[in-house]
């Protein structure tokens, strides 16, 4: 709209001055320009453009660029030429969205438009002056020449241009495809898919901020299934890695939403739940050994772990909870295995 704006105020002036033919009328060209900008204008802003493949409708704006670059050609009578400068930016909006295809389309309705306002300018044939030497016949053949080599150059950038950025959007889509894909490695646990140790580590520093600031309760329970070794001399390590991931699928589906649980390491697992207390802490872990005891485990018995659980203390560190659990779970080690111990 600037651009037509300004243009459009450069050959008002000069037809104020008198410098372009006297019978030429800025007022069709600026009606014609306008009520298009403004048809374009509302069919971009109410999204009704969306449903064409072109959606910001950059074929039909460089068709009217042309259309007035062209009438403004018939117009400029002695500075006609000046009028051909905005057709080498028109097209360059193309590398917006184009495709090659239709940036050679509308070169060739470019080139043509010229062509056609040149005839325009010299009257229609019958009783017209086509002759070489007629008036401005020079001027307006040197300008089509001109035109000719110089539209399909700038063409040829805004192709260029065009497939640069599309390629420059898929490499983008890849890259956020990667992104996504090493936050995802980042912080899951390969084999079971549950967080893992270090996600688990920020959740808790997490929770224990949120603790601090809300003075919100939580518990942790620190889960170690029960002589995992024999399965894996038993059957091998891919019947071990089986039974981990059964085990992990088993225990999340008994969880409530808010609770985490993550693979600390090997055959250990940590529970984070979030406003519990120690006795509901306690009661969730017991379910959990209930639900995995019903798990086909091989031929060697129900399957089962030992877990220490602990409400968070005010003023204490992730650490010392941590180790608080750990002695809590060879607690229940020691108790016999198959137990869940408090403390
Ligand atoms: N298949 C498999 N085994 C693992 C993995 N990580 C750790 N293990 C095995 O888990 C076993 C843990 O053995 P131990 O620490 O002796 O514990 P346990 O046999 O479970 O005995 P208790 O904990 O005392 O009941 C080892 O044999 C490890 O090799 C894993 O990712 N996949």
């Amino acid at each position: 709209m600037a651009v037509y704006i300004g243009c459009g105020t450069v050959f008002g002036l000069a037809m104020g001055m008198g410098w372009v033919a006297p019978d030429a009328s800025m007022l069709p060209w600026a009606t014609f320009v306008g009520t298009m900008l403004a048809v374009l204008y509302v069919a971009l802003r109410s999204g009704w453009s969306a449903r064409f493949h072109d959606a910001a409708l950059t074929a039909p704006q460089i068709v009217l660029g042309v259309t007035a670059a062209c009438w403004g050609y018939v117009l400029g009578g002695p500075v006609r030429t000046a009028a051909l400068f905005p057709l080498l930016l028109v097209l360059i909006f193309g590398t917006f969205s184009l495709g090659w295809r239709r940036i050679l389309w509308l070169t060739v309705f470019a080139i043509v438009s010229l062509s056609f306002s040149i005839a325009l300018r010299h009257g229609p044939s019958p009783g017209g002056d086509w002759s070489l030497d007629a008036p401005g016949m020079h001027v307006d053949l040197v300008n089509l020449g001109m035109l000719v080599v110089l539209l399909p150059a700038t063409s040829l950038v805004a192709v260029r241009l065009s497939s640069l950025r599309r390629k420059l959007r898929s490499e983008r889509r890849a890259l956020t495809e990667a992104l996504a894909e090493v936050q995802r490695l980042a912080t899951r646990d390969e084999l079971t898919g549950l967080p893992n140790r270090r996600h688990m580590q920020e959740l808790l520093d997490r929770e224990l901020a949120r603790s601090a600031r809300h003075e919100h309760r939580f518990s942790i329970a620190l889960i170690d299934l029960d002589h995992f070794k024999r399965i894996n001399d038993a059957h091998g390590h891919a019947a071990g890695d089986a039974v981990l991931r059964s085990f992990a699928m088993t225990a999340v589906g008994g969880l409530r939403g808010h609770d985490v649980l993550a693979r600390w390491g090997g055959e250990e697992f940590l529970l984070l739940m979030p406003d519990t207390a120690g006795p509901q802490a306690e009661a969730t872990v017991w379910r959990m050994l209930e639900r995995v005891g019903h798990l086909p485990f091989m031929d060697a018995g129900s399957l089962s772990f030992s877990a220490g659980v602990c409400e968070y203390r005010r003023g204490e560190t992730a650490t010392q909870l941590l180790d608080r659990a750990d002695v809590q779970m060879y607690e229940a080690k020691r108790a016999g295995r198959g137990t869940v111990q408090v403390g």
